[in-house]
């Protein structure tokens, strides 16, 4: 019986050893592609655009178009993910600057989008994300812009405006909260850190649970972590990032009231991205304030078949009642349809700010 067990088992991993030794032979293979691909970038003078968002975006698309099972198109898409980030790195290991401390929700978009092969650069402010790149610290950064349950990212919002950065790429980010803890066992929990927003996420999933036990806001869910790891009864809520980056074990995982509670964040750089077949363009756009002038402004969007994604409005901060209005627009730039759209709204428009052109978030 042992025996039988054994053989089955000893052919099955023969092949899979194979298989490996199959894949570390393609994943080579495909890493001297990516190689000869930077070279010919270099050759041409494009050297500084070595990152392609629409090429990923188009690899990870067609991948889940072709993905046969059984693997979830969520683990290829992870995996395929890593491999450009490896071999991306090989060229050019890239800095992305995002709102720190390591083990935040930003670090965890930052990885999703980029890869663990990325080089991380956590920043104090959001302020300081923009900056990093802008003098050329960082290459890219990535930033919270809206959030379904709590709505907009003002300083993102008011920091795009005065930018010379361009939008490059999106991610969105299911927002999982998780109760990290030491403790086997509730009942041993005496206190709970945490950023005040995941408090307020978890605020049903506490009273159920944890009735009683004091809640403490603190700076943001990875400082919360530190403090679980280092205080015996300390619980934080946090995300992945933060269990994985202070080995922390969840106690519970997913007790976010709100199972939805999702995160768009906006990967700025020094260039935008070019047609990827599915992408969106942003920009900024003010009217002086007189009835129907927003709805006079937009329309060439709809005149043009343009679907707008987004619209978001700003107080404009130079003058009182006056407002800004955030407008994502499904298509690129180039589309033809988009183009004319832009010429008609630049020729109405009291001020226009291109953002960028990217494509549409990959998940
Ligand atoms: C290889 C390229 O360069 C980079 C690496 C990619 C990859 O590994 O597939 C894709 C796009 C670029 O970010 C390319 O442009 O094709």
């Amino acid at each position: 019986m042992n025996d039988d067990l054994q053989k089955e088992l000893g052919t099955v991993r023969s092949e899979i050893d194979a298989i490996d030794a199959d894949l570390l032979d393609l994943l080579n293979r495909r890493a001297k592609c990516a190689q000869k691909v930077g070279e010919i970038k270099g050759r041409y003078g494009d050297a500084g655009h070595i990152y392609r968002p629409e090429r990923e975006a188009q690899v990870l698309r067609r991948i889940q178009e072709t993905n046969p099972g059984p693997l979830s198109n969520e683990s290829v898409t992870w995996f395929f993910r890593e491999v450009m980030s490896a071999c991306l790195s090989l060229e050019q290991p890239l800095g992305i600057a995002f709102l720190g401390p390591l083990g935040t929700f930003s670090e965890q978009a930052a990885v999703k989008h980029f890869g663990h092969a990325a080089r991380l650069l956590p920043q104090s402010s959001i302020d300081d994300v923009f900056r990093d790149v802008e003098a050329g610290h960082a290459d890219y950064a990535v930033v919270p812009v809206e959030n379904s349950t709590e709505g907009a990212v003002g300083r993102t919002l008011d920091m795009l405006l005065g930018t010379s950065l361009k939008i490059c790429g999106e991610v969105v980010l299911r927002i999982h909260q998780h109760l990290l803890c030491k403790e086997t066992d509730l009942a041993t929990v005496t206190k709970v850190v945490s950023h005040a927003q995941s408090l307020a996420q978890c605020h049903e999933w506490l009273n159920r649970n944890l009735p009683g036990v004091p809640r403490i806001s603190v700076g943001s869910n990875a400082q919360a972590a530190q403090l679980a790891a280092s205080e015996p009864g300390t619980a934080a809520i946090a995300g992945e990032a933060a269990a994985d980056r202070y080995q922390l074990p969840k106690l519970a995982a997913n007790i976010e009231d709100e199972p939805n509670n999702t995160t768009r964040f906006l990967v700025l750089g020094r260039h935008d991205a070019g047609p990827s077949g599915r992408d969106k363009t942003s920009l900024i756009v003010s009217t002086p304030n007189r009835s129907g002038a927003l709805a006079d402004l937009l329309s060439p969007f709809s005149d043009a078949g343009v679907s707008m994604s987004r619209l978001e409005s700003r107080p404009a901060r130079h003058a009182l009642w006056e407002y800004v209005f955030y407008v994502d627009v499904e298509g690129h730039r180039d589309d033809p349809g988009v183009a004319s759209a832009l010429r008609q709204l630049e020729a109405r428009a009291g001020y226009l700010k291109l953002l960028g052109s990217y494509p549409a978030a990959v998940y």
